[in-house]
């Protein structure tokens, strides 16, 4: 890996891209149309050369796509990649550089997947790469600056962004146009920047990383798994027809606590009956679905998904399947992950 201007005295640092805004591309600097995924890795890093004096970066494309086409197929490649390069001694964390309308659901996946103590910290922008105060060299340089630092041992994947530092269960975007797009609405952040120098604040209290039983190591593919939208008026026909197209797990972005119309549950109930495992989580921003509010998930057989949302109780609902289909087993993942 060393090149010409590697430094000895500087931590080693791996730069994996897969595209978004941070890599995007528009006609001027205050254009707001532009396309995702255009500027190539080695690019990104060079417009951040304040980076490479904090860390010898390498970098390593696997894809150059919106966020918004992020799939189980770029997953694991990337997983596999991510792994491969922790498992180098002489690396110390990695940054990865990732579209940021799925961020949280890649950054959920890596956190319990990956066999791996060191740091590895998913960053983005909200602007691209050509606009006027574009946000992603310093998000660039922060993430680096984290990645690179023995104090974000142990945390598991994080998410930086706009001077924040978040942790992979708890951050989700809340904002489609602003830099401040990241939230972690129950919990609050994990950490706080300040061009490059950085405090945490704790430790996540739940299982990631060296600590889960899902290893990327093990997995090859996926179950299929929706997430079903309630709302008023809500027929049972999309939970049939997910049933009816194979889903093996269907996740209820539910109203309030994990509710949905009479006729839904009903469709959910003979979904149930097939072997299909149903997560009630909720289309509300923040809060938790716990079992038995409102719905008797003791006599239905469902779970509840805790306080994930629909996205990452998705992902978490995914490699539950990979190991079992038994319901107390899946409750246990929502109460542990
Ligand atoms: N700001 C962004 O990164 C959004 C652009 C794109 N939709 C993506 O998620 O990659």
């Amino acid at each position: 890996m060393p090149d010409s201007n590697h430094n000895a005295d500087l931590p080693n640092v791996v730069v994996i891209a897969t595209g978004g805004t941070i890599a995007g591309t528009a006609a001027s600097g205050d254009d707001g149309v532009y396309e995702s995924g255009k500027v190539g890795v080695e690019t990104l890093i060079q417009a951040v050369p304040e980076a490479s004096r904090i860390a010898n970066l390498t970098g390593i494309q696997i894809a150059s796509i919106g966020s918004q086409d992020m799939n189980d197929v770029v997953w694991m490649q990337l997983a596999k990649e991510l792994d491969r390069a922790l498992s180098d001694d002489s690396v110390s964390g990695a940054v990865i550089t990732h579209g940021t309308d799925t961020m949280e659901e890649t950054a959920f996946f890596l956190n319990l997947v990956v066999d791996s103590d060191k740091p590895v910290v998913l960053t983005g922008a909200m602007r691209p790469a050509t606009a006027l105060s574009a946000d992603g060299p310093l998000n660039l340089y922060n993430a680096v600056a984290v990645a690179a630092s023995t104090k974000a041992i142990g945390h598991g994947v994080l998410v930086v962004a706009n001077d924040s530092i978040h942790g992979a269960r708890e951050v989700t975007k809340t904002n489609t146009l602003t830099v401040q797009a990241f939230e972690s609405p129950n919990m609050g952040l994990l950490g706080a920047l300040h061009y490059g120098t950085f405090r945490m604040f704790r430790k996540p209290q739940r299982r990631h990383t060296t600590n889960s039983i899902f290893s990327i190591r093990s997995i090859e593919e996926l179950p299929p798994v929706v997430v079903v939208f309630a709302h008023s008026n809500m027929s049972g026909d999309l939970i049939r027809a997910a049933v009816a197209m194979g889903a093996r797990g269907i996740v209820l972005a539910g109203v309030g606590n994990g509710n949905a119309s009479n006729r839904a549950i009903k469709a959910m109930l003979d979904a149930r009956e097939q072997g299909v495992v149903i997560v009630r989580s909720t289309r509300s921003s923040s809060g938790a679905v716990l079992r038995n509010q409102e719905i008797d998930d003791d006599a239905k057989g469902f779970v509840v998904s805790d306080q994930l949302n629909p996205a990452k109780a998705r992902v978490l609902l995914q490699l539950g399947l990979t190991q079992t289909d038994d319901v107390g087993v899946v409750q246990d993942y929502f109460w542990t992950y």
